[in-house]
């Protein structure tokens, strides 16, 4: 079987009182990312990984940040899109690795209904999605919490052509 792989990085900014959103889920917190879309970053790096895989481009060739209709937008949305194209061009996805990095709150608690938002938009097990976590040791804009930081890579695989 014929297979790739990609790589994803994305970095939002933290912004004080704005909606934290990770994995497709809401944290409580007091500062949250900031960005066009909803700003998920670990999405974000998820997509970048898919489409990577299959030289598809980036997130942004996609889904331009100067284009209205991703205002706002979840980004669960934009990795479905993400599947979409990669599924066109004949590849599926074997697995996900991915590693945020944010020195608060804890993401551990909230990985497993990360992993199944990701795992239902990408038709996936949700054993066939990792997510980890770390803090940045309180070092430079990760540390200061002004920023959170995304890492994914993604295994795909040639669908067989049936007969
Ligand atoms: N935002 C975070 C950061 C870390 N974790 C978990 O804590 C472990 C220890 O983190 P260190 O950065 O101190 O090594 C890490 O391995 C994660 O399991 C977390 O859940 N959320
Ligand atoms: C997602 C998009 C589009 O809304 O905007 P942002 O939320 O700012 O995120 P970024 O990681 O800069 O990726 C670019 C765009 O594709």
């Amino acid at each position: 079987m014929k297979i790739r792989v990609g790589f994803g990085f994305d970095v939002h900014e933290l912004r004080e009182g704005h909606p934290f959103v990770l994995g497709g889920v809401t944290l409580d917190h007091h500062s949250g990312a900031f960005g066009h879309s909803d700003a998920d970053v670990l999405l974000h790096a998820i997509c970048d990984a898919v489409l990577g895989a299959a030289n598809l481009g980036d997130i942004g060739f996609h889904f331009s940040n100067k284009d209205d209709r991703w205002k706002g937008v979840s980004s669960l949305t934009l990795l479905k899109k993400c599947m979409t194209l990669l599924k066109e061009k004949g590849w599926q996805v074997g697995n996900v690795d991915a590693m945020i990095c944010l020195e608060a709150p804890k993401i551990n608690p909230h990985a497993p209904q990360m992993k199944r938002n990701i795992a239902e938009v990408m038709q996936l097990s949700e054993e066939d999605i990792s997510i980890k976590a770390t803090t940045n040791e309180k070092l430079g804009f990760i540390g200061r919490e002004e920023g959170v930081v995304a890492y994914a890579v993604c295994l795909i695989e040639k669908i067989e052509s049936q007969g």
